[in-house]
């Protein structure tokens, strides 16, 4: 049985998360860590991960960028794997996540969805047919009034794969409001929407001279990335130290 620690226990996702667990015999939360630690869940919670000194196999967040610091210290500390799931990590803190990783196991994902990591997939197929093509490329994301970061880490992955695949020769565009010029061609624009409960959605555009093709994702529910974030956590309890990604969950 794998014993995790739910980081942001008692936010949207982890309360996802610890319904799902409580019903899955291969996994179970021995504790949560928020900043909020009213505990409502059966298990302690913390303010932080250095204060849990309950003992896990690995922790999952789903918490803020503005926890990840912290996080990572403690996971060091703690020898704790960790499946980081938070957006909106600066350039300095992604930086940071692959040094902690050098000295424990990290799994890092925008999106835990099977969905979107299957797009990723199709993307590398596509991208260098269409760019090669002269086809424009646009991301728009669309979001719940809630959200912290824009745009969305998916969006950014999305861009950063299909920029890989063209040697990195893109910039990314975020917004137009100044522009009194035409559109570069090596370019890739990167929209964010948000309002109300909006789950998740995202569309990647590529559009050509009389011919546009969309390929969209939407998320109907937030447990598709809790299913995917157990996975993981199953997947990384007792593995070496090292950077993984769900490419290694679900091939
Ligand atoms: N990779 C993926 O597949 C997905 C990633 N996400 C990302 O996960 C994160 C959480 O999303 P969501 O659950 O919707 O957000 P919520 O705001 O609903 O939940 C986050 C929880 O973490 C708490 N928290 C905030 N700051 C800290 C801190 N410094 N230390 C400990 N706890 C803290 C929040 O408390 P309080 O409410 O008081 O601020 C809240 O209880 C976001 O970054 C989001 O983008 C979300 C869905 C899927
Ligand atoms: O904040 C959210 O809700 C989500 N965040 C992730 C992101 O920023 O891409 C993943 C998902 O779209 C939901």
């Amino acid at each position: 049985m794998v014993r995790a620690i739910m980081h942001g226990c008692n936010g949207a996702m982890g309360q996802v998360i610890t319904n799902l667990i409580a019903e899955d015999p291969g996994i179970e939360l021995v504790a949560g860590v928020d900043i909020n630690t009213e505990q409502k869940n059966g298990y302690p919670v913390f303010a932080s991960l250095a204060e849990c000194d309950v003992e896990a196999d690995v922790v999952i967040d789903f918490a803020s960028a503005k926890a990840t610091d912290a996080l990572l210290a403690a996971m060091v500390e703690k020898k704790l794997p960790g499946v980081l799931c938070s957006t909106g990590l600066s350039e300095e803190q992604l930086e940071a996540v692959k040094e902690a990783s050098t000295k424990v196991a990290i799994l890092k994902s925008a999106n835990m969805s099977l969905g979107i990591n299957t797009l990723f997939k199709v993307l590398k197929m596509v991208t260098p047919i269409l760019a090669e093509a002269g086809f424009d490329m646009e991301i728009v994301e669309k979001h719940h009034n809630r959200k912290l970061d824009a745009p969305s880490g998916t969006a950014l992955a999305l861009a950063d794969v299909m920029n890989e695949t063209m040697d990195n020769a893109y910039a990314y565009k975020f917004d137009r409001t100044q522009e009194r010029k035409k559109r570069d061609k090596m370019e890739i624009g990167i929209q964010a929407v948000r309002g109300g409960t909006i789950v998740g959605e995202h569309e990647v555009i590529f559009a050509g001279t009389d011919e546009v093709i969309t390929i969209s994702h939407t998320a109907y529910s937030r447990a598709i990335f809790a299913k995917g974030a157990i996975a993981a956590a199953k997947y990384l309890a007792g593995k070496p130290a090292g950077y993984y990604d769900m490419k290694d969950v679900i091939g």
